[in-house]
């Protein structure tokens, strides 16, 4: 099989599952997020989105560590660029679009349709932290551990993580972990409600989340999406514009087959099978 990605790897689950792992493959560098790993990211999510084969994407680190942040190779040259002489307006303008092409990447996770569930184990630093807040669901393992690092580095951070994490630990844990830049365990990040559990080891945490993962690919593909699209879009809104919007979403959406064989399924007591997205 080609791969068509440097920094990636996608491998199915097996041939008869829906759940498919996007597995960051950069073990030597610890997984550091390169100018081609932000390159790369929106087109796997992309194609993965495409995909009818993929109702759900585990997103993972090959090797020792789950990420550790951008590649400070490449933080160097994005800052050697931006202050190599010329227009200052116009070096400014750049580096803008740069960091603009960047969150793209990120947000790309959100913006695919499939729910992706982050599997952490070993560090998750920085733009680690920035990829995983935008996940729609986060495991760990015990040995995790977890630091908003751009303080450190002297770097406002600015890849989400200062957007979407205090929507999960609430705005004061997330000042507090971003101000000091302190290392917290995967216990602690359960506590904070960042993960929603810890497993024991690295091999438990990729058995379980693959199992949560084929059991939500088990269920509707229109709920499972129409749920993902609805909860993000609800951040925005107040709850009753959140109740109008789901109920346009459902006046759309709710009459579908799969409601039909959700119900039959149901009342005859067997296992709901539902055509692909
Ligand atoms: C426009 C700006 C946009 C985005 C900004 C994002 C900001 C961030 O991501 S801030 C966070 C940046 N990351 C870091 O500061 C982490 C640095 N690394 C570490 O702290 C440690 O390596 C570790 C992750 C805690 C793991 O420690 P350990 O298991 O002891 O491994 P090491 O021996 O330290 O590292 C092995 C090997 O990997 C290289 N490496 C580690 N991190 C990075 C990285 N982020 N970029 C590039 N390379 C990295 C490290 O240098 C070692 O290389 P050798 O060649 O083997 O020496």
């Amino acid at each position: 099989m080609d791969h068509p990605y440097k920094t990636l790897e996608i491998v199915r689950e097996n041939t008869s599952s829906s759940v498919f792992h996007l597995i960051l493959n950069r073990p030597s560098q610890l997984n550091a997020l390169s100018l081609d790993s932000f390159a790369e990211l929106p087109k796997a999510l992309s194609s993965l989105d495409q995909n009818p084969d993929v109702s759900v994407i585990v997103l993972s680190g090959a090797g020792k560590h789950f990420c550790s942040g951008i590649d400070l190779a490449s933080l160097s040259s994005i800052s050697a660029r931006a202050s190599s002489g010329g227009d200052r307006g116009r070096s400014s303008e750049l580096l803008r679009r740069r960091i603009g092409s960047m969150q793209a990447a990120i947000t790309a996770v959100e913006r695919c349709r499939k729910p992706v569930i982050a599997a952490v184990h070993g560090a998750c630093i920085g733009g680690g932290v920035d990829l995983v807040t935008a996940c729609d669901v986060r495991y760990c393992s015990e040995d995790a551990f977890f630091s908003v690092k751009e303080v450190d580095l002297a770097i406002v951070a600015d890849l989400g993580t200062l957007q979407r994490l205090p929507r999960i630990v609430g705005y004061a844990n997330a000042m507090e972990l971003a101000l000091t830049a302190r290392r917290f365990s995967g216990g602690e990040a359960k506590d904070l409600g960042l993960v929603s559990r810890v497993f024991g080891s690295k091999s438990e945490l990729d058995k379980g989340v693959t199992m949560i993962a084929e059991g939500i690919a088990a269920k509707s593909p229109l709920a499972v999406t129409g749920t993902k699209a609805v909860l993000l879009r609800s951040r925005e809104m107040s709850v009753e514009q959140g109740l109008d919007y789901v109920a346009t979403w459902n006046s759309g959406m709710l009459i579908s087959d799969d409601l039909n064989e959700a119900v039959s399924a149901q009342m005859m007591k067997r296992q709901p099978r539902f055509s692909k997205l």
